[in-house]
C-alpha cells in the first residue's frame, strides 16, 4: 500500500445549517427545533472534527434567507466570522475557513476581521473569497446586480488589497520592549495606497502578522473569470463537481492555469464537496437515511425522485418495489445527477423509500454506506487524480460528526491516507503551504514587467 503525503489527502467539514445539511435533520427525535441559532451546537461539532484531525471547517455563507423557511431552517443563519470567532478559542489545532463576499465588504473589513480571526486562532484562519451572485443579496445592500466583468473586477481588486493590507504589518517591526520603551518599529508598518476602480485603501493594517504569515485564500470552482482568478491567488479550492470524470477535469484544468500564472500546481488544493452518511452495515447507513427522508416531508422528496426517474411515484406504493412494467416504463432524468444509479436500486427491486434511503437526491459526489465503502470511493478519487481533500457534508450533527471521526477517519488512518494527529499547529502547515505575508511577489513582479 502506498503511503500518501499528509498533504495529499486533506480532509475538513462543511457547517452550514446547525442541525446538519439534510433537510429533515432538525425534525429528527434528537432535534431541538430552535437550535438553528445555538452556536454551541457548532463548537462540540468542531472539537469532534478536530478530535478526528480534520485540517479544516468550512463556513460557506449567504447574506439573504436562503431555503424555504416553510419547511426547513435557512440554511444559513448566523454570521460566518463571528460563529468563528466563538469556535476559535474552543479549539487548538482545525483550521477555520470564513465566507466574505467581496461584493459588500470593503476590503479594509475583510483583511481586519479575518486577520483577528487569524491572530485569535493562532494561525489557523482561511477566507473564502466569493463574488456574490444572487439578486437577493444585492438586494440587502440596496443594489441591482452588476455586470459579471464589473463583478469580477472589483473581486480582484478586493484581494489584492487585502493581501497588500495583511503585509503592510511586517514582522520586522518586531515585538513591543518594555526596556527600551519602543512599542514597534514602525518603519516595517506602512501604507499600501492602493485605489482601484470600485475599492481602495490606504493602510496600514492595525493588527500585526499571526503565526502563519496571513489567511489562507480559499476560493469556489466558478465560472472563468472565477477560476482565472483563483488561479492568481487561492491555495483552496472549493469544488462541486457531479462527478470524478468532471473533477478530475476541473482539478487539471486548476492546476494547468495555475502553472500559467507562474505558480506551482500542488499550491492549489482541489478539496472537492462530499456528502455521506455512514452506518456500521450498508442497510443501517440506508435506514438512518430513510428516517431523515421522511422527517423531510416524503411526499416532497418522492416528488423529486419521481423526476428523477420519469415517473410519478405514489406516496401509498412508496413501501413497494416497482412492478416490472414500472421498471420498464422508468425514464431517467438525462440531467439529475443520480438518475442511473436511482434506475439501477429499482431494477434491483428497491422501494422507492430505499432508493430515496441510498441518497440519490444528493447532489453528487454523495455516498451511503460503510465507513469502508466511504473511504474505498474517497481513496479512488485521490488516487484517480480527482481532488486534493474533501470538504464532508454531515447529514446530521446530532451524531454525524461523531460517526463521521468515530468510523471513517480510522479506516482513512489504517490506510496510511491520513496522519494519526496534527503534525504542525497553523492552517497553512496542515494545507503543507508556506508563509506569505502580503503580495505573492511572483505576481507582482509578473505586473512590473
Ligand atoms: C462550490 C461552490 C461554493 C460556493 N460558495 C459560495 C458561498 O459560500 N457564498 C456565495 O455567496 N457564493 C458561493 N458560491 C457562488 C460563487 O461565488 C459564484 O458566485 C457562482 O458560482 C456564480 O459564478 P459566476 O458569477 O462567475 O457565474 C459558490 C460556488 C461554488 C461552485
Amino acid at each position: 500500500m502506498t503511503v500518501m503525503s499528509k498533504s495529499s489527502f486533506l480532509l475538513g467539514a462543511v457547517l452550514g445549517e446547525m442541525h446538519g445539511n439534510h433537510p429533515g435533520a432538525w425534525r429528527m427525535a434528537s432535534a431541538d427545533p430552535n437550535a438553528y441559532t445555538d452556536v454551541t451546537t457548532f463548537v462540540r461539532a468542531a472539537q469532534t472534527a478536530e478530535r478526528g484531525g480534520l485540517d479544516y471547517l468550512f463556513f460557506p455563507d449567504r447574506v439573504f434567507i436562503w431555503g424555504d423557511l416553510e419547511s426547513r431552517p435557512p440554511i444559513v443563519t448566523m454570521e460566518p466570522t463571528l460563529t468563528l470567532a466563538a469556535i476559535a478559542p474552543a479549539t487548538r489545532r482545525i483550521g477555520l475557513v470564513t465566507t466574505l463576499s467581496t461584493s459588500f465588504v470593503e476590503p479594509y473589513t475583510i483583511a481586519r476581521q479575518v486577520r483577528a480571526l487569524d491572530v485569535m486562532s493562532h494561525g489557523r484562519a482561511g477566507w473564502q473569497a466569493i463574488p456574490s451572485y444572487e439578486p437577493e443579496a444585492f438586494a440587502n445592500y440596496g443594489l441591482p446586480v452588476p455586470p459579471r466583468e464589473e463583478k469580477y473586477e472589483r473581486f480582484n481588486e478586493a484581494i489584492q488589497i487585502t493581501q497588500a493590507l495583511w503585509g503592510s504589518w511586517s514582522r520586522a517591526a518586531g515585538s513591543p520592549d518594555k526596556a527600551t520603551g519602543r512599542f514597534a518599529d514602525t518603519s516595517h508598518i506602512r501604507p499600501v495606497n492602493l485605489t482601484g476602480r470600485h475599492v481602495g485603501s490606504r493602510g496600514p493594517l492595525q493588527i500585526p502578522p499571526s503565526e502563519q504569515g496571513q489567511p489562507v485564500i480559499f476560493m469556489p470552482f466558478a465560472s472563468g473569470l472565477g477560476v482565472q482568478a483563483a488561479s492568481l491567488y487561492a491555495n483552496g479550492i472549493i469544488a462541486h463537481p457531479s462527478s470524478m470524470e468532471e473533477a478530475k477535469a476541473q482539478r487539471a484544468m486548476m492546476r494547468s492555469m495555475t502553472v500559467d500564472a507562474g505558480r506551482e500546481a500542488d499550491e492549489v488544493k482541489f478539496l472537492s464537496f462530499f456528502a455521506l452518511t455512514v452506518g456500521t452495515t450498508l442497510q443501517e447507513a440506508v435506514e438512518r437515511r430513510m428516517v431523515l427522508e421522511e422527517a423531510a416531508g416524503i411526499e416532497e422528496r418522492l416528488a423529486h425522485l419521481s423526476a428523477v426517474l420519469g415517473m410519478r411515484l405514489d406516496s401509498a406504493d412508496r413501501d413497494k418495489p416497482l412492478t416490472s412494467a414500472q421498471v420498464a416504463a422508468l425514464r431517467p432524468h438525462p440531467g439529475a445527477a443520480q438518475a442511473g444509479h436511482a434506475l439501477q436500486l429499482a431494477r434491483q427491486g428497491r422501494t422507492p423509500h430505499e432508493i430515496l434511503g441510498h441518497g440519490v437526491l444528493d447532489q453528487a459526489p454523495s455516498l451511503v454506506g460503510t465507513a469502508e465503502q466511504i473511504a474505498d470511493m474517497l481513496q479512488e478519487w485521490v488516487q484517480a487524480g480527482a481532488a486534493d481533500g474533501f470538504s464532508v457534508i454531515i447529514d446530521d450533527l446530532h451524531d454525524g460528526m461523531d460517526n463521521f471521526v468515530n468510523q471513517v477517519v480510522p479506516v482513512l488512518r489504517q490506510r496510511g491516507l491520513r496522519p494519526d494527529d496534527y503534525e504542525g499547529t497553523t492552517l497553512r502547515d496542515h494545507l503543507g503551504l508556506p508563509q506569505q505575508l502580503g503580495l505573492d511577489p511572483r505576481l507582482t513582479a509578473e505586473a512590473e514587467r
